[in-house]
């Protein structure tokens, strides 16, 4: 079968919300004194968008096929990433067939490999990567997860990610996992302060519902030892992203010094086959955490997946909406899914993505079945203003 050939790829950035879900109005629960390796300072303690979270905004990369079709993607990276996208990425594509997925990888990663290997030039690589998979979902008339090898499940399963565990139980999700407020800068008191609130939503849930800790990298080995032992008490499922992602050793230590029973979990800062291949042979971790729109994209997702099947260790993907439910809903060892609760109080479900995406399945009672639309399923939202930084 021949695909029209690529012609025009074109890189879009989008505020407020969308993809960079840090990108949030004031009062969200996802900008309230969450620890960070920053909560050293002081003066970035209480929001994250203080010291520039959410300052790259939404990437969106839009490539045409000869044909007029679009396949499009949504991902972090804003700016820096849209010009990566248009004065360097775009040339591996364009004349290009669009089922050339595996050698337009390979063409963008080592092409940038020189600056780049993960991070900002990963994200764009990543955007690239989906939109691409978006397009040949649609030429072939197939939704990706047809693409990836078909459905080995009727539907996915999700935890809530968000301030309020005790409310995801009531909307339907198998688990809640909350942000850790205080970090080891915050001393004993910090500490107390966060199992006081482990203790309090374990009361509100009852003993059989999971609940976990995100520390979005912000605690030492120590710190993380600690608390693990101290949180166990109150069945805390896993302790998530506690270190720094460049410290393998120190995940390898807290694995080997956790609880029986409790898991360690990180890699949504991790990126490419290589990245994760070190935390798998180190024995960080017993579930990988890869965010598709940051690790490398799907075709990156599906060797760092293979990496971890081969040894046993569970892949949950990081948030990321449509790209991570067409990937999970395929795979044996991605048995459930995460959900990010956008709404300001964590206290109903509206798409992960919005205001940009229309169509944007969400799960009802926690459970989701993906769609079978050709690619990804979802259009732009045309009342979301998109602006083009560059051109080529
Ligand atoms: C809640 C976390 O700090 C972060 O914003 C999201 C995240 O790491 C996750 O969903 O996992
Ligand atoms: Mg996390």
């Amino acid at each position: 079968m021949a695909f029209p050939l690529i012609r025009h790829v074109r890189a879009f950035v989008v505020r407020g919300g969308g993809a960079d879900y840090h990108d949030q109005g004031e009062g969200h629960w996802i900008d309230d004194h969450i620890a960070t390796p920053m909560s050293r300072y002081p003066e970035y303690r209480q929001s994250r968008q203080s010291f520039g979270i959410n300052v790259l905004g939404t990437l969106v990369v839009e490539i045409e096929a000869m044909d007029g079709t679009i396949g499009f993607a949504v991902t972090t990276g804003g700016e820096p990433a849209a010009y990566i996208v248009e004065k360097h990425l775009a040339r591996f594509l364009e004349g290009r067939a669009p089922n050339e997925i595996e050698k337009i990888w390979d063409q963008m990663y080592f092409s940038t490999q020189y600056y780049g290997r993960k991070g900002l030039v990963v994200n764009a690589i990543s955007g690239v990567d989906l939109a691409l998979w978006d397009l040949m979902g649609k030429l072939r008339g197939e939704p990706v997860h047809h693409l990836l090898g078909g459905a080995v499940r009727d539907e996915l399963t999700f935890y809530a990610t968000g301030a309020r565990p005790d409310l995801a139980k009531s909307l339907g999700f198998i688990g809640g996992k909350m942000p850790l407020h205080h970090g080891p800068a915050e001393g004993e008191e910090g500490m107390r302060k966060n199992i006081e609130e482990l203790a309090t939503m374990r009361d509100r849930v009852g003993e059989d519902f999971w609940l976990m800790f995100d520390c979005w990298m912000s605690l030492d080995l120590n710190y993380a030892t600690r608390l693990a032992h101290k949180a166990h008490e109150y069945g805390l499922k896993w302790i998530e992203e506690a270190l720094s992602p460049d410290d393998y050793w120190g995940y390898r230590d807290l694995k080997a010094n956790a609880p029986k029973g409790m898991l360690v979990t990180t890699g949504e800062h991790e990126a490419t086959r290589w990245g994760f291949r070190m935390l798998l042979e180190m024995d960080c971790c017993d579930i990988i955490q890869p965010d598709v729109g940051w690790c490398g994209g799907m075709t990156e997702l599906i060797k760092i997946s293979a990496l971890a099947d081969a040894r046993g260790v569970m892949v949950i993907p990081h948030g990321s909406s449509v790209y991570s439910y067409h990937f999970v809903v395929t795979r044996h060892n991605s048995p459930f899914a995460e959900f990010l609760m956008m709404a300001p109080k964590a206290d109903k479900v509206v798409p992960m993505f919005q205001p940009l995406l229309m169509r944007e399945p969400v799960p009802v009672n926690g459970r989701l079945k993906v769609p079978d639309t050709p690619g990804f399923g979802v259009t732009l939202n045309p009342d979301v203003p998109l602006h083009r930084p560059y051109t080529h």
